[in-house]
């Protein structure tokens, strides 16, 4: 096995100098310092906010502008350079507008060119030539590559230099060459993504999201709640679209359903004409920008109040045949007097205000009326069949998982469910218990099975994705009961509250953070855990680094619905061959506003962690798959070279 296995590998490395150059290779990589991470999460649509986290790499573009020019730029020019590389294309439109003749324009070209080029050997100085090569935009690797290699000891070669610069710009491809260095510029910043969850929902374009990841270079994610739904959706959950449509409708999204997934809402609307009236409780909520008739929002509140109550009814029959979700507090239609329009919750009995129960039967709440069944049933064929969503979500099962470890961390997006004593809480499904990773595991395989079977809708594994939305063990949400129907319909706001998992407040304890890293074998003196989820309350001066260093929490905060309650836009983390840098955003306000102005709002840093000395790629996952090819070569070498 090991021979074909070292027979295949000689094909590609089909001398003893490839065998021995590619090791020299590896070995090389492996001293150089770890690259830089760079951890968002809870982007929740905000995809202008999102870029602009992602193009200035968390604030390390502009310290690296800083590191070289200081000396030689002032502030403002600082800023102008660096949105510069941010947004090359709308910046080169401003700033051409601002020369009368073409003499003054050739001018700025040469001294940004000569800059950029400066630029790029620093921030590339972590990698090999073969790896800043590929990052090169490619019509320029040439150019780019005699410009980068250049020495000033030939004073003949400055002339040659300039002649390369002129010959661009008089071919007028200095644009083009400033677009291709700023991209690249972003791109070396950064050498890997790491987006912990939540994706989707609330904000206005998942979608480019979505689309901006798939174009990343290096990434990976953990699934976050929000995105959880979308997969349930598409794998065939009735209930998990239910869920997305309304929470669309909620926000006045409804047209990333229509419009950019291409789903079909017509069916929904006529049903919504049909059974309901205007309604407070349902009206979406206005996004400022956002210009709307007063007919488009009665007919969202309409539809908001049908999918709502869809849901509530389609909530009803898992919760009988999965009796160990333990959801039987939440078949509410059933607790509801329709005649009093009163409910009895945990013994205590509520009004109900803004109802809309026109399709409920008293007598069988959970069932659908036929009409609503054939609207679910257009709709999930509709889902399944978008061409675009189909693409987003299988990049969502390509790149992502339920947890990652990653360099000694342990990233994830909501919670490690544990009770009051810290004690791993146990799920028994199918009468087996699962907890802590073994929880985890299994909640990630059936979410996969779910996903390859998408034509099953009612079966254990869809059934279980729902659960990760909303049952009190899932390590997505990490609260006991999502309490969406008492905030439609319950004015006393005692009943709205969602109790946390005790991980919530244990999780400030070193001694909690270090089990669960143990639980997962990471090294509790090395490892951290990073977690997206909750906003940080930095208003209410809660901090985002816990237990003595171990717990990091990153929510991005970009959700606009939730910085009021945060007092700022959120953070992000860096961790690069240094430790660990935690950034403070502000709140966002353009892309506008940053091109003509450079308002840049970044970013009080705190030390996370400070490693004693440089770390290197050795060091790291990548560095461990190297030292196993390392380990192959050499292998290869004895097998077949040096008998
Ligand atoms: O504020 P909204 O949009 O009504 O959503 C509230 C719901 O969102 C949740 O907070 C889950 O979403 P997050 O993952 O963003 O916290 C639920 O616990 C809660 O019921
Ligand atoms: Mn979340």
């Amino acid at each position: 096995m090991k021979e074909k296995f070292l027979d295949l590998l000689a094909q590609k490395y089909d001398s003893e100098e490839k065998v021995v150059t590619e090791i020299i290779n590896l070995e090389a990589i492996l001293d150089l310092p770890k690259g830089t991470e760079h951890f968002v999460s809870d982007l929740h649509g905000e995809y202008q906010a999102f870029q602009h986290v992602l193009r200035n790499g968390s604030g390390k573009v502009k310290e690296k502008i800083r590191d070289i020019f200081k000396d030689e730029l002032t502030e403002e020019e600082i800023n102008e350079f660096a949105t510069l590389i941010y947004y090359p294309e709308e910046k080169l439109q401003l700033i051409r507008n601002q020369f009368d003749n073409n003499q003054e324009l050739n001018e700025w070209y040469v001294k940004t060119i000569d800059q950029m080029i400066r630029l790029i050997p620093y921030a590339s100085s972590k990698y090999t030539r073969t790896k800043l090569r590929k990052a090169l935009p490619k019509q320029f690797i040439y150019v780019i590559e005699e410009l980068l290699y250049k020495t000033d000891e030939y004073t003949n070669k400055k002339h040659y230099y300039s002649k390369i610069v002129q010959k661009v710009i008089s071919l007028g491809q200095a644009d083009k060459l400033i677009i291709g260095l700023a991209y690249t510029t972003q791109q070396l910043v950064v050498d890997h993504l790491h987006v912990v969850g939540d994706i989707y929902d609330r904000g206005p374009e998942p979608d480019k999201i979505m689309e901006a990841l798939i174009n990343y270079h290096s990434l990976d994610i953990q699934w976050g709640n929000h995105d959880i739904l979308w997969i349930g959706a598409f794998s065939g959950s009735k209930v998990c679209l239910a869920n997305i449509i309304r929470i669309c409708a909620r926000y006045d999204n409804l047209d990333i359903i229509e419009d950019v997934y291409g789903i079909n809402l017509r069916p929904l609307l006529n049903l919504a004409e049909k059974y309901y009236e205007d309604n407070p409780a349902f009206r979406p909520k206005r996004h400022s920008n956002k210009q709307q008739s007063e007919e488009e929002q009665l007919q969202i509140t309409k539809i908001h109040q049908a999918i709502a109550m869809i849901q509530f009814k389609l909530e009803m029959p898992i919760i009988k045949r999965r009796p160990y979700f333990n959801m039987s507090k939440r078949l509410l239609l059933e607790k509801v007097d329709y005649e009093k329009n009163e409910i009895t919750i945990n013994g205590k009995t509520y009004p109900l205000e803004n109802t809309c129960f026109t399709t409920v039967n008293p007598d069988q709440p959970d069932e659908l009326l036929e009409e609503e069944k054939q609207v679910m049933d257009k709709l999930l064929f509709s889902v399944q069949h978008s061409e675009k969503l189909a693409r987003h979500m299988k990049f969502l099962l390509k790149k992502g998982t339920l947890y990652l470890k990653y360099n000694g961390n342990l990233l994830i997006h909501g919670c490690i469910p544990i009770d009051g004593n810290g004690n791993m809480e146990k799920l028994v499904i199918e009468n087996k218990a699962y907890a802590g990773r073994e929880l985890l595991d299994i909640f990630e395989q059936y979410l996969r099975h779910a996903f390859a079977n998408r034509e099953e809708t009612d079966d254990l594994a869809t059934d279980m994705v729902w659960y990760l939305w909303t049952g009190e063990y899932s390590s997505l949400f990490g609260k006991r009961e999502m309490t969406t129907f008492e905030r439609y319909f319950i004015s006393d706001k005692a009943t709205h509250k969602e109790r946390k998992n005790p991980y919530y407040y244990l999780r400030e304890k070193e001694e909690t953070c270090r089990n669960i890293l143990e639980e997962f074998d990471l090294d509790p003196d090395q490892g951290h855990i990073i977690n997206g989820h909750t906003p940080v309350k930095e208003i209410d001066g809660e901090n985002p680094i816990k237990a003595n260093g171990k717990m990091i929490v990153i929510d991005g905060g970009f959700s606009k619905a939730y910085q009021s309650t945060t007092g700022i836009a959120g953070y992000t983390l860096l961790y690069n061959s240094f430790g660990m840098q935690l950034v403070a955003h502000q709140h966002f306000s353009s892309k506008e506003d940053v091109l003509r102005n450079g308002n840049d709002v970044l970013s009080v840093r705190r030390l996370v962690d400070k490693e004693l000395e440089r770390k290197k790629v050795s060091e790291t996952n990548v560095g461990e798959k190297l030292i196993q090819e390392i380990n192959m070569l050499n292998s290869l070498l004895k097998y077949r070279y040096m008998k």
